[in-house]
């Protein structure tokens, strides 16, 4: 679950007052995510029609300044057709506010559910919607480094610990030498964009087989396109039991990116030390946060192994995982 923190009734009632959104109705906490607090909220709306928003509080791992750049994009990408949830500005215009230090910000509410077992047919929708977001953000006039890059994931793992890591399992330690190793082959120079960098399932709305909302920007960053291939490709294509790799997904969502944006032959080649890295992201964190969450602490840890298994999958597979589709 995800909600860190307590809002009361009179809180929620007073920050909607300032929005031209109508009165509050309801407010209830959403148990999914890891990072920040969520609620959905309801208000009458301006028009007294009802309408759905969702409120986030911005938790961990988020800087303050980094807020014009996430909610700016979230507009942009929006403004641009993406299935992206606009920013609600208040009515002085500020895209968030601060509530005892955190700041919040209010979101469009979009339609649809987070798929557990997606079909070729959805993985294709997702690859062709990350395309075209990428496309999208081509003239978003703003940029952010990726603070969570594999220099930083191997600097994450260093500062856990050898013996640390090896407390979650016998296997983690050895992740260290992976990233050092990742780090001195990491790809340059590949076609740059702006970047989701986490589109995993449960960041990715559907209905049917079209996607309704991709949510959770909170890691975009500048970044090179190919590495957001990567990371969606290792979140999607394996199954969500027994971890393993599913060649009729990854070569879908594959085709799908490619049916908007095909990839170029260095881009193709650098994918399987790319989705290493994108393993190895999600290793550090996910090991960070299960050696400093606290045992008692409302949230679901995410289990570091299992990206661990999906790092060996692409070191032994080269490039048989991303070999163009045959449609
Ligand atoms: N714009 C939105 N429209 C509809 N549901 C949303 C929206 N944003 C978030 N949600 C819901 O809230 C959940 C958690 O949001 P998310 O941004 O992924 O939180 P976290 O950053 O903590 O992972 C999502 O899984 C989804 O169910
Ligand atoms: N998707 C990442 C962690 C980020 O979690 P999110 O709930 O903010 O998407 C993971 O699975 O480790």
């Amino acid at each position: 679950m995800a909600v860190y923190t307590h809002l009361g009734a009179e809180d929620l009632a007073s920050l909607i007052a300032t929005y031209n959104v109508g009165e509050l109705v309801s407010a209830k906490g959403i148990a999914e995510g890891v990072s920040n607090s969520n609620w959905l909220i309801e208000t009458t709306g301006a028009d007294g029609t009802g309408a759905r928003f969702i409120l986030t509080m911005y938790e961990r791992r988020i800087e303050l300044d980094d807020l014009p750049f996430f909610l700016g994009l979230l507009d942009h990408l929006s403004a641009h057709g993406a299935p992206v949830p606009r920013t609600i500005h208040c009515r002085d215009g500020d895209a968030y506010q601060l509530i005892d230090g955190k700041a919040v910000a209010l979101i469009e509410f979009l339609p649809g559910v987070s798929v557990d077992r997606p079909t070729p047919a959805q993985a294709r929708a997702v690859g062709a919607a990350l395309a075209e977001m990428h496309r999208a953000a081509h003239d978003f006039p703003m940029e952010r480094p990726n603070t969570l890059d594999i220099g930083e994931s191997l600097r994450v793992l260093q500062h856990c610990g050898g013996n640390a890591l090896a407390t979650v399992d016998p296997a983690l330690p050895e992740m260290i030498d992976h990233a050092a190793r990742l780090c001195a082959a990491w790809p340059q120079g590949l076609p740059q964009a702006v970047c989701h960098t986490d589109l995993f399932p449960d960041n990715v709305l559907m209905r049917g087989n079209n996607v309704t909302g991709m949510i959770d920007f909170y890691f975009a960053c500048t970044d090179a396109m190919a590495y957001d291939v990567a990371v969606t490709h290792a979140a999607w294509s394996f199954d969500k039991s027994g971890g393993r790799f599913d060649p009729a997904i990854g070569h879908a969502l594959l085709a799908g990116y490619e049916s908007v944006r095909p990839l170029d032959p260095v881009e193709r080649r650098s994918l399987p030390v790319l989705a290493q890295g994108a393993c190895l992201r999600f290793v550090a964190s996910r090991a960070e946060d299960w050696l400093e969450t606290p045992d008692d602490a409302l949230v679901t840890r995410k289990d570091p192994m299992d990206y661990v298994r999906r790092l060996h999958f692409y070191a032994e597979a080269g490039d048989s995982p991303f070999h163009p589709a045959v449609d």
